[in-house]
């Protein structure tokens, strides 16, 4: 391990045992203070396909804002990890009457067919689920590359989806390391409020 991998994974070990402490009550409190402002974020800026999580291991539940952007006709999308490398995400349409099954990891997915997946392209917004945020946009994820690879080929596309982080602020911290390969953030949704980096 080189002394960048070997630094992610110290923050990461901290920083999800941080939000695995958060009580329940206060993880409730965080998520309805999300969903109080970004399902209408998202409503403003012409976003209709939004690629979301379940969250799992403290991360900041997004179930409520989910919710919401269902009442405004928005389309939901959740990760489906395929069974083979090179371990890139597709997205699976997610609604109230979606059926899930349980992953390698034992998060929940979408059970349907590859024919009713969509390619990261065509997501409008990207919800990235992380363990630690930096305030220059860096992420730091569970350590699979799955996002990272994911989107790789469209980090430098004219036309590609925002990428917003969601994490609760305990999960900020001052610089973390970063590899060519980690993908910026345009902004993180925090239950304090959205921080922008793309300056708009
Ligand atoms: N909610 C959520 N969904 C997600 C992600 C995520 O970070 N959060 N992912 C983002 O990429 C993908 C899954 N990536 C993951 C990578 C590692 C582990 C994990 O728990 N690793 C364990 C060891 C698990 C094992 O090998 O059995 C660990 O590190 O303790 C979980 C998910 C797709 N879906
Ligand atoms: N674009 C890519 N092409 C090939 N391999 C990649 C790419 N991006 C990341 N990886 C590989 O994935 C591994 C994990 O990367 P990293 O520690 O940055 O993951 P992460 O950002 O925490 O995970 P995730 O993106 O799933 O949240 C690295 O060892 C790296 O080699």
């Amino acid at each position: 391990m080189n002394a960048t991998s070997s630094s992610k994974q110290s923050i990461r070990q901290l920083i999800r045992e941080r939000r695995r402490n958060l009580s329940a009550d206060q993880h409730r409190q965080y998520a309805k203070q999300l969903a109080n402002y970004l399902p209408s974020y998202i409503l403003q800026k012409n976003i209709h396909r939004i690629g979301v999580f379940l969250a799992q291991d403290g991360e900041l539940n997004l179930q409520p804002s989910i919710q919401n952007l269902w009442k405004h006709q928005r389309f939901t999308f959740l990760p489906v990890l395929k069974p083979l490398p090179p371990n890139r995400l597709w997205f699976a349409p997610y609604s109230a009457t979606s059926h899930l099954i349980p992953n390698r990891f034992n998060i929940l997915e979408p059970n349907v067919l590859p024919n009713h997946m969509i390619a990261p392209s065509q997501l409008d917004c990207v919800l990235f689920p992380l363990v630690a945020f930096d305030l220059n946009g860096g992420r730091l994820g569970m350590g699979g590359g799955f996002y990272d690879r994911t989107f790789a080929h469209l980090r430098k596309a004219s036309q590609r989806p925002v990428f917003y982080g969601v994490a609760l602020n305990e999960q900020q911290v001052d610089t973390l390391p970063i590899e060519s390969w980690d993908i910026p953030l345009d902004g993180v949704a925090t239950p304090n409020g959205f921080i922008d980096f793309a300056g708009n």
